[in-house]
């Protein structure tokens, strides 16, 4: 269980002394919305940056991820930290966050994130579940039609003095099958864009997905493998994913079809991809994602599909639209806000989603209690215990896993019973984090 730090006894000023938004956490006496500090890393969205500034915060932020032992560090001091897909937010770096109400991932993929133990914790993650998907399907359309032509090796030939006209194994990519493997958000995207080309679509998916357009489910991923001239990956970094596609499922791929991953790079054999490409068994790929991928942009990036031929490789560039960054930026920074703010969960990846309507401006008396603790029985039973005795507004509860996550409104008459009531939560042995918003 997450250390508890007791609030400090001092006079808690009236809601009219305060911003509307302001706070007050576990282990801090009551603040200003000045005093929340936030870490935004991997040059996330100039937008959430003003969103959280906007919101009075103190926002540090760095273009690139950083190291272990630096994040240990800064995680400490922070109340929210901001990341995209290259920071790992372990349990051994999570374990330092003794601040930390939540984690905001700019981006879809929360992989990186030990989400079960940031839950343990109480610590609530975000992400953006769909804004860059159109940016992924309108790249893999490029790459589609870049492999089909050779595109890549004609251009770098070209940039090396070399005029090389050619017409063997370039194609047209209308008629031809794309094999879609997670009919997800960027999946159907890619779909019908593909199909508004003249290719016929066809996909494998672990769960039952409508088709779209002329789509239709391939019974089994090897089904698929066999069928497409081009197989496209947008699944999840899953155990289930891990190595997905290795030797076996390389051979089972028509002689000079494509592969293209933009999903994770744990999905694919690196090795085994790069025999197949060299022996021609492949007739070109694209890669985005890779099993270990550099923290900040600069040379010397290694990988055995260097210099195979008609093969693309971008630096994990499918989500990095100014579009998509945006989008990102918005939606993640306000989730953020909204949590820190009035413990609204709607949208979270690890908890549970509650929220309860505003407390108007004009009312002076109601404060919010929100809190998260082990889903075992009799907890409720004891926070209802402790708030039976004032008037309670509104109240939800709900629970993922092994959490669970309460809110209540509740009107108070002297500052002293805000002390009592916080103190009595934070006592209960499963209580996680415990927090009064005002
Ligand atoms: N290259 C990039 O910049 C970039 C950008 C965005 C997303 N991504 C990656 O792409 C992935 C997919 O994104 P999305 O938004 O489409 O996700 P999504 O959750 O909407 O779709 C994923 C689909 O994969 C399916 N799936 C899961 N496990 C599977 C399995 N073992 N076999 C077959 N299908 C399986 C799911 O049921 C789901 O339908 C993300 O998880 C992320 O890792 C990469
Ligand atoms: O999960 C995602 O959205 C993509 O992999 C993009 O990640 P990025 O924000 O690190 O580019």
């Amino acid at each position: 269980m997450v250390d508890t730090l007791k609030i400090e006894s001092v006079p808690i000023s009236r809601r009219d002394s305060f911003n509307a938004r302001d706070t007050r956490t576990r282990n801090l006496k009551p603040f200003n919305s000045g005093d929340i500090k936030i870490l935004l890393l991997e040059n996330v969205s100039a937008k959430a940056v003003d969103i959280l500034k906007k919101a009075g915060y103190q926002v540090e932020f760095h273009t690139k991820a950083l190291d272990k032992a630096e994040l240990i560090e800064k995680i400490k001091d922070v109340h929210a930290v901001g990341i995209r897909s290259k920071t790992k937010l372990t349990e051994e770096v999570l374990s330092h966050a003794n601040k930390l109400l939540t984690i905001g991932c700019f981006c879809i993929g929360t992989n990186q994130v030990d989400l079960n133990y940031a839950a343990s914790r109480g610590i609530c993650v975000f992400n953006s579940p769909f804004s860059n998907s159109r940016s992924v399907a309108e790249l893999v359309i490029a790459e589609i039609i870049l492999l089909s032509r050779q595109l890549g090796d004609r251009s770098r030939e070209m940039h090396e003095g070399v005029w090389n006209k050619v017409s063997k194994a370039c194609y047209e990519i209308r008629g031809k099958t794309l094999g879609i493997v997670g009919y997800g958000h960027i999946g159907t995207q890619l779909g019908v864009l593909a199909e508004s080309l003249g290719m016929q679509v066809i996909w494998y998916d672990i769960l039952p997905v409508m088709p779209i357009g002329m789509s239709r489910a391939a019974d089994t991923l090897d089904e698929l493998l066999a069928e497409a001239d081009f197989v496209s990956l947008h699944v999840p970094e899953t155990p289930e994913t891990k190595d997905m596609i290795g030797e076996r499922e390389i051979s089972l791929m028509k002689k000079g079809a494509y592969l293209i991953n933009a999903s994770r790079g744990t999905v694919v054999e690196i090795d085994a991809l790069a025999v197949a490409l060299k022996s021609g068994h492949l007739g070109g790929a694209a890669v985005d994602v890779y099993p270990t991928e550099p923290l900040a942009n600069g040379p010397g990036f290694e990988s055995a599909l260097r210099n195979c031929p008609n093969t693309l490789l971008t630096p994990h560039i499918g989500g990095s639209t100014e579009e998509a960054q945006r989008m990102i930026g918005i939606e993640v920074a306000n989730a953020i806000v909204k949590y820190i703010n009035s413990g609204a969960s709607v949208n979270a990846v690890n908890f549970a989603e509650c929220d309860l309507r505003a407390i108007p401006e004009t009312d002076l008396t109601t404060v919010r209690i929100v809190n998260v603790h082990q889903n075992v029985p009799g907890v409720l039973r004891q926070i209802n215990n402790i708030l039976a005795d004032f008037n309670v507004n509104k109240q939800i509860s709900d629970s993922k896993g092994d959490v669970a996550y309460f809110m209540a409104d509740v009107t108070v008459n002297e500052n002293s019973e805000i002390n009592t009531i916080y103190e009595q939560i934070t006592a209960i042995s499963e209580n996680i984090i415990t927090r009064v918003l005002f």
